[in-house]
């Protein structure tokens, strides 16, 4: 048994999910008719299977001779009788206590065998999780069938003790999602930070990895409950449970006995237990994805977001489309970015900002904190989150909008606009070799051959300053420095020629030399192969050394826009300014 397919999405590295409150949660789920219909229709089946010593027309085991094998809406018998002319009704309310119980058995032994175990093997992991893997691996190859007829051997008819056997091979299922997302949280700098704070091995597992935890457990259990339901039924249909007391799978396994006499008293028990597990499953789906949403926000539905977008674009005047200057490469006009606050409003983060770089130009993009760099930058590239929403403007590549259609964007990126990130590590995909990522890279965007592709790379790597490009094509990347790294991917950036890059400060993870080689590495491939750049940075140093050109941006909106020797001699601003000012003194401070 492997981790479910509908949970695999939610991998071991995922954000605790769900920390949205209880009762935000069933109201979100109730805002999903389906899911709202769900839930009312198992809560329905169960009230009133619970409610059967009040609400049943007959005893579990009350006969009438007449009505046997009464057929459907006989006076008396709702559902038909079956062959010992007992009321299906009846049978069916009352049996749903014995399923409930067997399904809340199943649940019950397979989520503490399993979540306990999975959280110890994930948080200890080393001798520990080897030995509880040995065990779950064991557990999983055990046949299911043929264990509860052993069983059945020694114990005779006994739904509860068949249930407790088959809770205990579902038990890996749980296990190995628990472990999973234990080992992911496990390495998370909070728990660590928890470690130093003091805290017990019990209060972090209690307090934080609980927490993750939670979300795929409880969808998963909806899942096993519907599963449940079918083994109940499965076993009793067996002739492995009490025929004295009343299931679901043993009314199903009566009327099947007398099908030939009476087609329709099968329909009733095959009916429930199908629309059962429907209900349950789709209820399990309709968790996930509102647990999986933003966990304290309230997602807008498609209409009022639909209303909201309508709403912010309401009363502003679209910015007239400007001809770029002739050698522009680059220009963005009127760019206007929002995100979805709840269902209230949209939030604008980015105003309506206009920018043009041209040929050979290196464009600095600095502001405080949240101004939106990123986000002109995540726009330039259509990597946006896919919350963010554009609320109007143009990405112009060469007179041609990027943003119009998403096909021209797709074949822009990583061709005529590259991308250097800021952490050069995170950027790099630790399972493959350096080579071989610079070369799949390289070769989805220009048709080369794997050996041309390499030599292409080889004489590049050499060129950013790689000392021995043969063999860091054969290394991963935990294997190079974080400088190295960063030359890898502004090899891996100007391989494909592109015409203009895209740099997220790209010298921030990196200490002060290698820094000042960085830049310089960037300033030379500029004037060789006459890039275009937009660099964003908080470092004025960094634009003093390396720009042209410069944005100031502040609250989503530029507030001063000029090239560099103008803006450190005679800023225009208060704000610009303020910002000069602050840097003088961080770099005293850093003398
Ligand atoms: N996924 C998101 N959902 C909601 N708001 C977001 C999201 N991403 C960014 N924002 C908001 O957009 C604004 C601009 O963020 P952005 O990351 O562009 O700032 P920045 O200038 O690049 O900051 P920094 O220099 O710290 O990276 C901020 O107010 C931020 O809260």
């Amino acid at each position: 048994m492997s981790v479910p397919e509908h949970l695999q999405a939610s991998g071991p590295a995922q954000e605790p999910v769900s920390a949205g409150k209880g009762r935000s949660v069933l109201r979100r789920l109730v805002a999903d008719p389906m899911a709202a219909g769900c839930l009312a229709f198992v809560t329905v089946v169960a009230v009133l299977g619970l409610s059967s010593p009040w609400l049943a027309p007959y005893g579990p085991n009350f006969t009438e001779l007449s009505a046997v094998n009464a057929p459907p809406f006989s006076p008396g018998h709702f559902l038909g009788a079956d062959a010992s002319g007992r009321d299906i009704l009846s049978r069916l309310m009352w049996g749903t206590r014995q399923t409930l119980l067997a399904c809340l058995l199943l649940l019950a032994v397979s989520s503490v065998l399993g979540v306990v175990g999975g959280l110890v093997a994930g948080f200890y992991r080393g001798r520990v999780e080897a030995a509880a893997d040995w065990v779950s691996d064991v557990i999983m190859t055990m046949p299911a069938v043929l264990l509860l007829f052993a069983l059945y051997a020694r114990t005779g008819p006994n739904i509860a003790v068949a249930m407790i056997v088959y809770g205990l091979l579902v038990a890996p299922s749980y296990f190995r999602l628990v472990r999973s997302v234990v080992v992911g949280v496990r390495n998370e700098l909070y728990i660590d930070a928890a470690t130093v704070v003091g805290l017990s091995d019990l209060r972090i597992v209690g307090r934080h990895v609980l927490w993750a935890v939670r979300a795929p457990v409880v969808i998963h259990s909806s899942f096993v409950l519907a599963g449940g339901i079918g083994v109940e039924a499965g076993v009793s249909f067996l002739g492995l449970g009490d025929p004295a007391t009343p299931s679901w799978g043993s009314v199903l396994q009566t009327s099947f006995s007398s099908i030939y006499t009476s087609k329709a008293a099968v329909a009733w028990p095959a009916l429930l237990i199908s629309l059962s597990i429907l209900a349950l499953v789709l209820l399990g789906n309709a968790l996930r994805d509102v647990l999986q949403t933003s966990a304290h926000r309230t997602a807008p539905s498609p209409r009022r977001l639909r209303e909201m977008i309508r709403e912010a674009r309401e009363g502003v005047e679209p910015s007239a489309s400007a001809v770029p200057a002739p050698d522009t490469v680059l220009s963005i006009q009127g760019l206007r970015i929002g995100y979805p606050d709840g269902d209230r409003e949209i939030r604008e983060v980015v105003h309506g900002i206009d920018l043009e770089v041209r040929r050979g130009e290196i464009h600095g993009l600095v502001g405080e904190s949240g101004s939106g760099k990123s986000q002109i930058a995540f726009a330039t590239l259509g990597i946006l989150p896919g919350e963010a929403i554009v609320l109007g403007g143009r990405v112009l590549l060469d007179g041609e909008d990027l943003l119009a259609s998403d096909d021209r964007m797709r074949r822009a990126r990583g061709r005529r606009i590259a991308y250097i990130p800021q952490e050069p590590m995170s950027n790099l995909d630790p399972c493959f070799t350096i080579g071989a990522q610079l070369i799949h890279g390289l070769r989805a965007v220009k048709e080369i051959s794997k050996e041309g592709a390499r030599r292409e790379l080889l004489a590049l790597l050499a060129r950013v300053g790689i000392k021995d490009p043969e063999r860091v094509l054969r290394q991963y990347p935990h294997e190079i420095s974080g400088g190295m790294a960063q030359r890898v991917l502004i090899c891996g950036a100007v391989a494909s020629d592109p015409d203009v890059i895209v740099a997220d400060e790209p010298t921030t993870a990196l200490d002060v030399t290698v820094q000042a080689e960085v830049l310089e590495l960037l300033r030379e491939l500029r004037d060789e192969r006459g890039l275009a750049m937009i660099l964003v940075t908080h470092n004025l140093g960094v634009v003093a050394d390396l720009c042209d050109t410069v944005s100031v941006m502040r609250d989503g909106h530029i507030v001063e826009r000029s090239d560099v020797d103008s803006l450190f001699e005679d800023p225009a601003v208060d704000y610009t300014m303020e910002l000069l000012t602050s840097a003088r003194r961080v770099e005293i401070a850093e003398v």
